[in-house]
């Protein structure tokens, strides 16, 4: 039997990856999921919190990393970022390198990493998928979520690869417009895939 064929999903924040994602779950598709990885990571017992803890006083709470005490701690301050990353990078990759290990007779594996060009992780991936709208959409999707301020958002921006970079890099590009467009397009690409690597 092949190794599965890996392909990586990426787009900058609020491009419509985890909804991309899912469609592929649904699609019978294992999904590897980076920010779900960094949820398990943050939550009690997770194996990210006592590095933390040490680096961010006052942010893990009953045992748990405090998201919104994160995010400002964070704010506009690329070094906490960085110190933050440098924790958190290095315990994904492993809990990646051990899913791609647990679904090694699958035919298709799909890693969903909003970092992906900038990690490096693309040059593991057979493939890449790169998720995008225009600027504007994108801007007013993330802050219709009322999670962030444009400053967080800024910042968030400024640390991720252009959206025009990602997709000239990217080997298939599907613009999320609408659900049963990007539904579609998945399919057809899950298709494609299986016919050329069967
Ligand atoms: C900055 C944090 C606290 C924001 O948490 P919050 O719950 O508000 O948002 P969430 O985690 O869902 O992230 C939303 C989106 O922000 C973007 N993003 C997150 N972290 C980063 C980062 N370090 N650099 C650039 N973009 C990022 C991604 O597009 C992500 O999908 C959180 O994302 C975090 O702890 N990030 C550091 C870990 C990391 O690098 N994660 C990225 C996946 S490997
Ligand atoms: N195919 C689509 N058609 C229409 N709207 C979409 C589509 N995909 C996503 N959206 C909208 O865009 C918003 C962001 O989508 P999603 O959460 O999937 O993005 P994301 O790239 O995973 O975001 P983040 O980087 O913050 O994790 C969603 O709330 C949804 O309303």
């Amino acid at each position: 039997m092949n190794r599965p064929f890996l392909l990586g999903l990426t787009g900058s924040i609020g491009m419509g990856k985890s909804t991309t994602a899912k469609m592929f779950a649904e699609e019978g598709v294992p999904v590897w999921d980076a920010d779900a990885t960094v949820h398990a990571l943050y939550a009690r017992g997770g194996a990210a919190v006592p590095a933390i803890a040490e680096a961010f006083p006052g942010v893990v709470v009953d045992g748990a990393v405090d998201r919104a005490r994160l995010r400002e701690v964070l704010n506009g301050e690329k070094q906490a970022l960085s110190l933050l990353e440098s924790i958190v990078h290095p315990l994904t990759t492993a809990s990646r390198m051990a899913f791609i290990k647990a679904h090694s007779d699958a035919d298709l594996i799909l890693l969903d990493i909003p970092l992906l060009f900038e990690t490096g992780a693309d040059k593991i991936c057979d493939a890449v998928l790169v998720v995008s709208v225009p600027a504007e959409h994108q801007r007013a999707r993330v802050l219709a979520r009322g999670t962030m301020t444009e400053s967080q958002l800024d910042l968030i921006l400024d640390r991720q690869l252009p959206d025009a970079h990602k997709r000239a890099r990217a080997h298939h590009v599907i613009e999320t417009h609408t659900i049963e467009g990007t539904r579609a397009a998945v399919r057809q690409l899950i298709a494609e895939i299986r016919a050329r690597h069967a």
